[in-house]
């Protein structure tokens, strides 16, 4: 899926600034927060994971970072890039790489100075994203895996759907986003797993019993 042409007509005129933007964020997390300055928060659509990290801001004062909401606020703008946003995201694909690691890029520009690290929810999707991730932004110190059986996925969703006003949630589509997520996630998780950064969360409990092991895994950082 290619976007149109005209997206990338300021491109090279922002690429230096940005490097050495992103350049600045990386020394500046460094230097501060130690290894705290970017985490992964993996699982399937419906596990948990908007309701972990709205937790997490208000314990640790990160920044919550959701692929999907970034897509979503573009698509709510109504720009042409939003509209084929949309079109994407209503039939349950994935949007081009480079658009989503953009849109987490500037977001994370944005808040560099008020933020005690940042949660990067639902992306990677791919490996291909992660190693992407890497070279843009740098390595995330940990990867949250929030891990809820189908079942409990699609019955979350559907719930969800009742008032989340969300094109995606209904349930065709979440049967397709099921499919998708077992397929290019759990290539994600092993690639993480080989380095030793997974930490795996049972999303099958109570909220606050689910927040306990995420605080454990966030603690060990420190
Ligand atoms: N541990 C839990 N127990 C019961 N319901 C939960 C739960 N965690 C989240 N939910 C609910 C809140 C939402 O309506 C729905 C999906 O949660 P979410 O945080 O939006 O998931 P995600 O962001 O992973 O798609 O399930
Ligand atoms: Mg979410």
């Amino acid at each position: 899926m290619v976007l149109p042409e005209d997206d990338d007509e300021d491109d090279e005129g922002c690429k230096a600034s940005t490097a050495a933007v992103i350049t600045f964020i990386k020394s500046l997390s460094k230097f501060e927060y130690g290894s705290v300055s970017s985490l992964g928060v993996k699982g399937g659509p419906g596990s948990g994971k908007g309701t972990q990290c709205e937790k997490v801001v208000e314990k640790y004062g990160f920044t919550h970072l959701s692929s999907g909401d970034l897509l979503r606020a573009e698509v709510a703008s109504g720009s042409e890039r939003g509209k084929h946003l949309q079109a994407i995201m209503q039939k349950g694909e994935l949007v081009p790489l480079d658009t989503v690691l953009d849109m987490i890029k500037d977001a994370m520009i944005a808040k560099a100075d008020v933020s005690k690290g940042f949660l990067i929810d639902g992306y990677p999707r791919e490996v291909k994203q992660g190693e992407e991730f890497e070279k843009k932004i740098g390595a995330p110190a940990l990867l949250l895996y929030i891990d809820a059986k189908p079942e409990t996925m699609v019955q979350r969703l559907v719930k969800r759907g009742e008032t989340s006003g969300r094109a995606d949630d209904n349930e065709e589509t979440i049967k397709k986003r099921l499919d998708l997520y077992y397929k290019a996630t759990e290539p994600v998780i092993a690639y993480y797993e080989s380095r030793g950064i997974v930490r795996k969360i049972d999303s099958e409990l109570t909220v606050d019993e689910v927040f306990k092991q995420v605080s454990q895994a966030i603690d060990t950082l420190k």
